[in-house]
């Protein structure tokens, strides 16, 4: 239809017929881009993030409802949610998985006519890709891959609880992925409720000024009624019981009519966000000045803007907070105006870190591709052409579907892929197909034919893809097997840091003939969930999964047995000690032949094995030798040391990165079971020389490379064993807990006493969180103004509250670091010490040395014995 239009415009003024088809092709293609730049700039890719039980998904439902997506309203409570749609998540009432869905703020009616300049964004339709991250800490790393990919978050604070420690937690994250935040208060509904205090939080806690862009409006008698306007200047009054779509709108003077103190208290809030805003944006100096001084005629549309400036800030200073009640329909559309208003669009973010092979890069994605682009230039240009069209996306959830199979979540970060793209997985170096492409909404999928820079969408049907990979599309002139051009092969977008698993159950099939079913199933889980373990113990036959925490490893038994029908028994959640050794072995010479499918393989190899940071009795210098020295460091803070014939030395079938590879994998296999207890091995270095004229033969294979470096260290352990008993190690966790002021002493001496825990760091009285690094604190709650609560101490409003202080310095914060065979359980405990309103967070710290009472006991536990 476009074409036709020019074509019928443009033919009286061109000269010739190739002309005038490409004079059209540009012009297409100019209208093209400017339609793709603006569907970029109306794309928000969002993420929820919260405590538990905040009401992050309640608020998903109802953004869905109001977006027109959804037609009923979905309760958590009674299952019936679209997002949480895992059985599991249904039975608990929480959510586990990320959960990706599209939909339109404000809804698309079809037609949107170009709005003028001064409107604001969210007067026109926006394409809103919405994450919803589980809050419970077991699933930390599902939230962390999905941060990696969102460009603006919703923090969902609850209005009783106030800023709780997994917030924090993820707050802190979303930060260091530089993530612009709004925070809307949710549950103002509850007795009990307190904005005031919430507020105040955000700032002691979460470090940052909150703008209060929306306050709750409170009836005389305590009931949330509806939301302040703080930009707009008006009352909005929601249908009480209703669906939330009947909201009566009273500007100042009607509310003055309505409710004066809250009239007077909707000045006082705009006159505070004016002076907040000035304070870090010179351009609402300059408006404030043209309006007189008058903090009430500055436009909303100015506010808008600079609130946007403040939330894009390199380092975000100030957040907009929203008030509202989901369950009660009461507040969810001005933030969902806010998402639209105030967060980015992608082409807003930084471009992403890049690296090339295992190190980074020091580039951009942008400037990678440059780069390339201007070397290839050089020498041929059609290469140049194709790096510049490469299209890149990060893998960042893989989940199998009922209906569509394995399914990959990607965000793409430079091009456009379409359907039945060849592609190339730049992490495992293995060609994928893109037969087809998905939208997602929850649990349902649409086709779409591509999808573009700036986008999160599906690829179904992928054969190696896991989380955390990179594709890349491969040029069509390209033979799809071979993989990208050389320059490209090694390009990867950061993946994120898997923290090691501290919790194992064994997985045993139920028969031989369901062994191969299981481990289809293992594997697929793995491809879904990175921070998920398996390890086979060669020896025993057995496998283990290991994972984050006991709820990450119910719910991967539950999808293992109950989703996935994986016929096996699995055995009770353990507790991953790890096993080191304290005496170096001799060098073992180990020759691996045997006949393997047939065919016989020979390999051979010397190693010898000590604890990491002591000096070797085998360090050996290799100035004189023709040899090569490779380090690569394991898991578990294992080190592997290879002394290898450089690559001229090296059979073709066998180039170095081919070799180190294949050797690792035999280490690994072999550290998977420490000699004396059977646990993986932690702290150990192993040395392993492989000699040209020896250990290589005209028939070794890669499996027999594996082979030997496995039995070899092995057997290296068990000699490093005899000479001298190895040690358990336990994991240490990190861990923070808030407690009222009264209960400290007990929670402390608890911690110390009884659970052999180090105290760390104590808050100082009357500060929290950030109190813990007072230096890096910049917030001054005493200057943020809060409006009053109907429930609670504190009445009066304005800045400094002094109820609101006190209240404050009521929960302390304790920084410990305490071994986590003490924490199983321990939250019942801290609510039994602290009446119920103590929390805590942890995270693994460290593996530490056990002393031989405490290893006896665990032991013994176990049932093994000494
Ligand atoms: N009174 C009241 N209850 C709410 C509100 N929002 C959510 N709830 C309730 O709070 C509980 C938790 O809500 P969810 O939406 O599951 O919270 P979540 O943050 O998604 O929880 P996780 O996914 O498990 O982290 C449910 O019982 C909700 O009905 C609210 O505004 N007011």
């Amino acid at each position: 239809m476009i074409l036709r239009w020019l074509c019928r415009q443009r033919r009286p003024l061109i000269d010739g017929y190739g002309h005038h088809r490409r004079q059209i092709a540009r012009d297409v293609s100019t209208k093209a881009s400017d339609e793709a730049t603006i569907a970029l700039d109306r794309t928000r890719n969002i993420g929820i993030i919260a405590h538990i039980d905040a009401g992050k998904t309640t608020t998903t439902e109802r953004m869905l409802y109001y977006s027109g997506f959804s037609r009923r309203l979905g309760d958590v409570d009674d299952g019936s949610t679209i997002t949480d749609f895992l059985p599991a998540e249904r039975a608990r009432g929480i959510t586990i998985q990320s959960a990706a869905i599209t939909f339109s703020w404000p809804p698309s009616t079809g037609k949107h006519p170009p709005s003028a300049a001064d409107t604001p964004r969210s007067a026109d339709p926006h394409t809103i890709n919405l994450i919803d991250t589980p809050g419970h800490a077991d699933f930390t790393f599902e939230v962390l891959r999905s941060l990696r990919v969102l460009d603006g978050a919703v923090c969902i604070l609850d209005g009783v609880a106030g800023v709780e420690a997994q917030t924090e937690k993820v707050w802190i994250q979303a930060g260091a992925y530089a993530i612009p935040r709004i925070v809307f208060v949710n549950k103002l509904d509850r007795d009990g409720a307190t904005f005031a205090r919430t507020v105040q939080e955000i700032g002691s806690k979460l470090n940052v000024w909150p703008a209060i862009c929306g306050m709750p409006w409170w009836s005389g008698d305590g009931k949330l009624m509806g939301v302040g306007d703080v930009v707009g200047l008006r009352g909005l009054q929601y249908a009480e019981g209703g669906d939330g779509k009947d909201v009566q709108t009273s500007n100042l003077s009607a509310l003055d009519d309505l409710d004066a103190k809250f009239g007077t208290e909707l000045r006082k809030a705009r006159v505070a966000l004016v002076e907040l805003l000035s304070e870090h944006d010179d351009e609402m100096v300059e408006h404030y000045l043209e309006a007189n001084e008058d903090h009430l005629a500055i436009s909303p549309g100015a506010i808008i803007a600079s609130l946007r400036r403040c939330t894009l800030q390199s380092s975000q200073q100030v957040v907009s907070v929203f008030a509202g009640a989901s369950f009660r329909n009461i507040g969810v559309q001005p933030l969902l105006d806010a998402v639209v208003d105030l967060l980015p669009s992608p082409s807003e973010r930084p471009d992403p870190d890049v690296k090339s092979g295992p190190a980074s890069s020091g580039l951009t994605l942008t400037q990678y591709l440059d780069k390339t682009v201007s070397v290839a230039k050089t020498s041929k240009p059609s290469l140049a052409l194709q790096q510049m069209s490469t299209a890149t996306a990060l893998a960042f959830k893989v989940t199998s579907h009922p209906r569509h199979g394995v399914l990959v979540y990607v965000r793409v970060y430079s091009g456009t892929f379409t359907r039945n793209m060849h592609l190339w997985n730049t992490t495992l170096s293995v060609p994928e197909r893109a037969q087809k492409l998905l939208r997602m909404f929850a649990d349902d999928a649409v086709d779409v034919d591509e999808i573009s820079s700036g986008s999160i969408g599906v690829i179904p049907g992928l054969k190696a893809t896991r989380t955390g990979d990179t594709l890349m599309s491969m040029p069509p002139s390209v033979n799809p097997k071979n993989g990208p051009p050389e320059q490209l092969r090694d390009l990867q977008l950061q993946s994120i840091h898997v923290p090691p698993p501290v919790f194992f159950v064994s997985v045993e099939p139920n028969s031989l003939a369901e062994e191969r079913h299981v481990r289809a199933c293992l594997e697929l889980l793995l491809r879904e969930d990175p921070s998920l373990h398996v390890t086979l113990d060669e020896e025993s036959g057995q496998t283990h999964l290991s994972g984050m925490g006991e709820l990450h490893l119910e719910i991967a038994r539950d999808r293992l047995v109950q989703d996935l029908k994986a016929k096996a028994r699995i055995g009770d959640i353990e507790i991953g000690y790890r096993e080191t050794i304290t005496a170096e072995s001799e060098e073992i010479e180990e020759i691996y032949d045997r006949d393997v499918a047939g065919k016989s393989s020979r390999a051979g190899c010397i190693v010898s094995v000590c604890q990491l940071g002591v000096a070797s009795a085998y360090d050996r210098d290799l100035a004189d030798s023709d040899q090569e020295r490779h380090t690569l460091d394991l898991p578990d803070d294992n080190l592997l040391c290879v002394i290898i014939p450089p690559p001229s030395a090296l059979p073709t079938n066998l180039p170095t990165q081919t070799l180190k590879s294949y050797l690792r994998t035999g280490v690994l296999a072999a550290l998977a079971r420490g000699p004396a207890h059977g646990f993986p091995m932690h702290s150990t270095k192993i040395t392993l020389t492989l000699d040209h004229t020896t250990h290589l033969f005209p028939n070794t294979s890669l499996s027999a490379i594996s082979s030997v470096a496995r039995l070899a260290v092995a057997t290296a352990l068990r000699e490093s064993a005899k000479i001298q008993d190895t040690v358990l190690m336990e994991p240490v966790m990190s861990v923070r807990i808030s407690v009222p002021e009264e209960n400290l002493g007990a929670v402390v001496h608890d911690l110390s006493a009884q659970r052999g825990g180090s105290v760390a760091s104590l808050d100082a009285d009357g500060e929290t969180s950030y109190s813990a690094d007072a230096a890096t604190r910049t917030v001054d709650v005493k200057r943020i103004y809060t409006p009053p609560d109907p429930f609670g101490s504190s009445t009066a409003s304005g800045t400094g509250d002094a109820v609101l202080e006190a209240e404050n310095r009521a929960i302390r914060v304790i920084d410990a670091t305490v071994p986590l065979r003490e924490m199983i359980g321990y939250l019942k405990h801290l609510r039994s010490l602290s009446g119920g309103r103590g929390t805590f967070t942890m995270d693994v710290d460290r593996f530490e040395k056990m002393s031989g009472v405490r290893m006896k006991a665990v032991l013994e536990a176990m049932g093994r014995g000494m």
